[in-house]
């Protein structure tokens, strides 16, 4: 047996829900580029569930049943009010939440198909509500109740700040969430499906890819390149910082990709919308020092810059707090996860692979006094 280092390469499942070839994303055969400009988050929350695009009568369902479902049990939000707030890293508390969440759904445990899609919708209109909430509680301030006439990208925005949002923020983080909602085999993906192929419910396995999401590699990136951006500080500091990183073989976050090579199609949506947002809250130099960051990384190491990179600059110029990036990734991604999780439900098999042993040969058990 020879061991394929972090599975590079390996095809672990079939799936209908993405697929990234030659570079081209496509969610269920629609490319990234058609509905970053086209499709609302919701749209794209209903072709990932069910492979094509909704009606407006399947949409405006949709829509309502995210909006009657966007309220936290009141234990979640009393919750909160326990953590050692100082502490806490907003991804930690999402995780949390979302395992607590379980411990209130009557359902958790039923298996039907039925049973799972309604915790999906359940699940999907609750978790911006629980990342604004953490938001607000850690600062002393009242959670905000969902608003039932907004859309999912104004309710996020409204319940976070407690005031309707201009309509230039609705449209980058809706923009946004359309943009990280799923990706094929990612690392948070592939462990919510091997989290959910022992027949784990719903719950755990979004649990758990909360957990994944997390680190740095991965959806913690995007707070990673804000820290980079804030420490490097100015335009002139660029080239000096980022050739000091690179000479010291650091990673440079935000760049990099296990899947693509060329690049990742989604940045450049990013990037514009930075461009915009950073011009109109009058501090352009967060778009200035990131494409002078990608040009000398991207020019020298034949790195691409991916998704997270300039999301950074995009959620900063909407005022969020930098450690709220990655929960808003997973705001979008667990549309993503609910999905894969629901396809691995319906064609089950166990996730199983094999490790290749590189410990110690055979030893003889030696009893505890004589061992020297
Ligand atoms: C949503 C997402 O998850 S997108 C990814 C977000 N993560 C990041 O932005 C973190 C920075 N990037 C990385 O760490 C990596 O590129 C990953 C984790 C995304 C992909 O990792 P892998 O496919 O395992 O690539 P690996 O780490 O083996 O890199 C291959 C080579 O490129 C280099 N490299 C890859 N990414 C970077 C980077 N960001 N900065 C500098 N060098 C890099 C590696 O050092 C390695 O060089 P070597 O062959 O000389 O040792
Ligand atoms: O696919 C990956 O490995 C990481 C990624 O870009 C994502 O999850 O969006």
């Amino acid at each position: 047996m020879t061991a394929t280092r972090g599975l590079e390469g390996v095809v672990a499942t079939t799936s209908s829900i993405s697929s990234i070839i030659d570079d081209t994303l496509t969610y269920a055969g629609y490319d990234i580029d058609d509905l970053a400009e086209n499709a609302s988050f919701e749209e794209v929350i209903y072709l990932l569930w069910h492979g094509n695009l909704p009606t407006q009568a399947q949409l405006d369902e949709l829509k309502s049943q995210l909006a009657e479902n966007a309220d936290l049990p009141k234990e979640v939000l009393d919750h909160f009010k326990t953590y050692p707030i100082d502490q806490v890293h907003p991804m930690a508390a999402l995780r949390s939440a979302v395992s607590l969440l379980g411990l209130y759904d009557s359902e958790a445990d039923v298996m039907t198909e039925e049973s799972n899609y309604q915790k999906a919708i359940r699940l999907q209109a609750k978790m911006p509500a629980i990342v604004a909430a953490f938001a607000r509680v850690r600062k002393g301030l009242e959670p905000v109740a969902p608003n039932k006439n907004l859309g999912f990208a104004a309710n996020f925005l409204y319940m976070l700040n407690d005031k309707e949002p201009e309509a230039i923020a609705v449209e980058a983080i809706d923009k946004a969430l359309v943009l990280h909602a799923d990706h094929e085999l990612n690392a948070s993906t592939f462990t919510a499906r091997v989290c959910v192929a022992t027949l784990s419910d719903v719950y755990s396995g979004v649990t758990a890819a909360i957990g994944a999401l997390k680190g740095p590699l991965h959806g913690g990136a995007n707070e990673a390149v804000m820290k980079m951006l804030t420490e490097i500080g100015t335009l002139e500091n660029v080239e000096p910082a980022i050739r000091s990183k690179m000479d010291n073989k650091e990673k440079i976050m935000g760049f990099g990709h296990r899947v693509y090579r060329q690049g990742d199609p989604r940045a450049k949506h990013l990037r514009e919308m930075s461009k915009k947002l950073t011009e109109l809250t009058g501090e352009p130099h967060w778009y200035e020092m990131s494409t002078k960051i990608e040009s000398i990384v991207t020019g020298e190491k034949n790195l691409p810059p991916n998704v997270d990179f300039y999301s950074a600059s995009v959620y900063h110029s909407l005022g969020i707090d930098h450690d709220l990036f990655t929960p808003i990734f997973a705001v979008s991604r667990v549309s993503g996860w609910l999905a894969h999780i629901l396809e691995q439900y319906a064609n089950n098999r166990l996730i199983r692979p094999r490790a290749d042993y590189t410990g110690p040969g055979m030893q003889k058990y030696i009893p505890v006094e004589q061992r020297g």
